[in-house]
Parts: C-alpha cells; sequence; structure tokens
C-alpha cells in the first residue's frame, strides 16, 4: 500500500484526536492535527487583537506559519482555541493552509488527518473517512479532566461554554463548515472507552484495506 487516506473530523474534544494518534501507531501512517494549524495562526491574531482581524492579514499570518509556530507549548489554552476558531471562518486563512494539508494526505506510506474539514474539503476521496461525536457534556467533562490534569485552572461550566461556542462558530460558518462528509462513517463515543473507540476506528480501516487487495 503506498497511498492510503484516513480523514477523522468532529467536533472540540469528541476523541479525534486521540483515536487519529492511535490510527497512527497501529498502521503506521503519518499523523497530521490540522487543528494546531489553526491554533497557531489564531495565537498570532491575539497578539494584533483579540476581536475582528483584518482578513488578508489573516491569510498572510496563515501562509507564513513555521515549525516553531506549531511546537509552540500554549496552543491547547482556551483563549487560543476560541482564537483558532475565529481565525478558521477566514476564507484566506482557509485556503493559504490548503495545500500543505492536501499534499500531507496523499504522502507514501499513508496518512491521518483529523479536523473538521478532512472528509468534505481537504481529502473527498479519502479511502476511509469517520465523523467522531459524544454528546456536549461528556465531552466538557473529559477536557475538564483534561486541563485540571496540566494545571489549568477552570470549571466544568466554562468549559462547556467554551466548546458551545466553538462548535456553534465552526458549524455555522460558510467556508469549510464543520459537517460529516456524506460518506463519513459515525462514530459516538459517548458511551466507549478510548480503546473501544479506537478498536471502532481500526477495524473499519482494516475491513477498507481489505477491500483494497486483488
Ligand atoms: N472514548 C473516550 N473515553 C474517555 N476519554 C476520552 C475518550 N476519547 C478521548 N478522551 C479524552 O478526551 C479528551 C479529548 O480528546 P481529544 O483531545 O482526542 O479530542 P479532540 O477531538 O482531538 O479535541 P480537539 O478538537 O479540541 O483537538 C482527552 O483528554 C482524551 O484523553
Ligand atoms: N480542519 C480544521 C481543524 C480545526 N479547525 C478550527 O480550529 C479550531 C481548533 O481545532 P482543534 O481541533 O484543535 O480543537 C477549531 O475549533 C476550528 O475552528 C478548522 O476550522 N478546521
Amino acid at each position: 500500500m503506498t497511498r492510503f487516506t484516513v480523514a477523522i473530523d468532529g467536533p472540540a474534544a469528541s476523541g479525534k484526536g486521540t483515536i487519529s494518534r492511535a490510527v497512527a501507531e497501529t498502521f503506521g501512517f503519518a499523523h497530521l492535527d490540522t487543528g494546531l494549524l489553526y491554533r497557531a495562526v489564531g495565537k498570532k491574531a491575539l497578539t494584533f487583537t483579540d476581536g475582528p482581524l483584518d482578513p488578508d492579514l489573516a491569510g498572510n499570518l496563515a501562509a507564513h506559519l513555521t515549525e516553531a509556530d506549531l511546537a509552540a507549548d500554549d496552543l491547547r489554552t482556551a483563549p487560543v482555541a476560541q482564537a483558532a476558531s475565529r481565525v478558521a471562518a477566514i476564507p484566506q486563512v482557509r485556503a493559504a493552509l490548503l495545500d500543505f494539508q492536501k499534499r500531507f494526505a496523499r504522502r507514501e506510506g499513508g496518512a491521518v488527518l483529523d479536523g473538521r474539514d478532512i472528509g468534505t474539503v481537504i481529502c473527498p476521496d479519502a479511502e476511509v473517512k469517520l465523523f467522531v461525536t459524544a454528546n456536549d457534556r461528556t465531552r466538557a467533562e473529559r477536557r475538564f479532566a483534561e486541563l485540571t490534569a496540566n494545571g489549568h485552572e477552570t470549571d466544568l461550566d466554562t468549559v462547556l461554554a467554551d466548546l458551545r461556542a466553538r462548535d456553534k462558530r465552526d458549524a455555522s460558518r460558510d467556508a469549510a463548515p464543520l459537517k460529516p462528509a456524506p460518506d463519513a462513517h459515525l462514530l459516538d463515543t459517548t458511551e466507549l472507552s478510548i480503546d473501544a473507540a479506537v478498536a471502532e476506528a481500526v477495524t473499519k480501516i482494516k475491513k477498507r484495506i481489505g477491500q483494497g487487495r486483488d
């Protein structure tokens, strides 16, 4: 198998990153967390304003992301997540990040990408598409546990409001909104452990790989 793309989308904290990393490990695929691209642009945008940003300036920030921008250790904070969601609605930002993601997806050896528009815009021809969900309270509880374990001071209601605001903005924007591709498999992790959710994803991918054999 030379090229094989797995597209994993879903709302905030649904578990798509966790599943993507496990899939990459299992199959030896490269993994791209595309949310990090938007978080890095959002973080840069915050150095100008926490309000609306000029779309061309935002596109320019996205076009000049560096490895160091993506490696910053403060991309997972709540303000950066909200800023990411705001810049992600700007078409110039999405256009600047498009080619890199498309090239990553078709690299030799297989790739798994997770985000919001992977199955719909970045990789409409992906061999496997998953849309990962969980109810919003469960997602907030998981994210709250993660944030507190990492030393962030917050509370469950704030985390829940933050997720809902982001999901609403992501799903209602005109540019590449969050939605399942028509041919995506829905994977609701509300009642699933991490191992069970990963096992479902792995089974779907193995089945598709099996179909590709002569
Ligand atoms: N099935 C599960 N059961 C319990 N906890 C889970 C499950 N899946 C993921 N988690 C936990 O929930 C949190 C959010 O998961 P993850 O970071 O994978 O979500 P995400 O969809 O990639 O989030 P984001 O969109 O914010 O990047 C993590 O702490 C992760 O360990
Ligand atoms: N393909 C994508 C990926 C992400 N976004 C936006 O970035 C925000 C942060 O993403 P996380 O996956 O790290 O939570 C997210 O809320 C989206 O606004 C996107 O638009 N497209």
